[in-house]
């Protein structure tokens, strides 16, 4: 039985537990946050990471943050080769010519289809689509129930919201937000928040 312990003890994280043990073969080591008021998840103990720093480098982490920017804070702060696998959830659907990296997470139900790269510490939520040949950058998060058609590109750090749509070959930069419920059918650039139907930025 392999181990992987969660840097990260919010609503994402309950989450990640429940995907955790839907795979076979893994189980939860620690759990830690930085935030000494957080103390408990569900019937785990939290622990502050500069209290327990043994625990801390015992078992690979896995960044449990819903948030893209402080995930990639936290990355940089730390050792790339702490952290570990990909988790995808026993109900997801991945094409074998996925190929997915480490620190990413495929939650229930989500569909990933052929061709598609998804980068590092990436979130595919619930239910959520990524047709064939797309390419995700590290830190991306697709919330639940968003549609990201074929060929699309989504830069660095950029949030898609829940049920949006994008439309095929799309490209979109870094660092964006693409609000709930938005039909995107042009490019967007880096740093751009985008709502609506059709998108446009605000
Ligand atoms: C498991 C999970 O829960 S995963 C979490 C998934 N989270 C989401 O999907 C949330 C996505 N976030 C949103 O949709 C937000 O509304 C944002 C980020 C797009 C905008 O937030 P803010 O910057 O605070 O914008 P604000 O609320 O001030 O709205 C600005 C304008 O955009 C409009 N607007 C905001 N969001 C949307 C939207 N999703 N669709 C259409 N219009 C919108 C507002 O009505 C407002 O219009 P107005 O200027 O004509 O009055």
């Amino acid at each position: 039985m392999s181990k992987v312990s969660l840097y990260g003890a919010s609503g994402h994280a309950k989450v990640i537990l429940d995907i955790i043990r839907s795979i076979e073969g893994l189980e939860i080591g620690f759990i830690f946050d930085d935030n000494p008021s957080v103390t408990q998840l569900l019937n785990h103990k939290v622990l502050k990471p500069s209290d327990f720093p043994e625990q801390f480098q015992r078992y690979p982490l896995f960044l449990s943050i819903g948030n893209n920017s402080t995930r990639e804070h936290l990355m940089q702060r730390l050792n790339s080769s702490s952290f570990s696998r990909a988790l995808v959830h026993s109900s997801a659907h991945i094409s074998e010519e996925t190929k997915l990296q480490k620190g990413s997470v495929i939650m229930p139900m989500a569909v990933v289809n052929a061709f598609t790269k998804i980068g590092e510490h990436c979130i595919v939520n619930t239910g959520a689509v990524i047709e064939h040949d797309c390419s995700l950058e590290d830190f991306v998060h697709v919330s639940p129930n968003a549609t990201v058609c074929g060929g699309v590109t989504i830069g660095k750090g950029t949030h898609v919201g829940a049920g949006a749509i994008i439309i095929p070959e799309i490209k979109i930069g870094e660092h964006c937000v693409i609000g709930a419920g938005t039909v995107v059918i042009d490019h967007i650039p880096s740093h751009s928040k985008v709502v609506g139907n059709p998108g446009r930025i605000i």
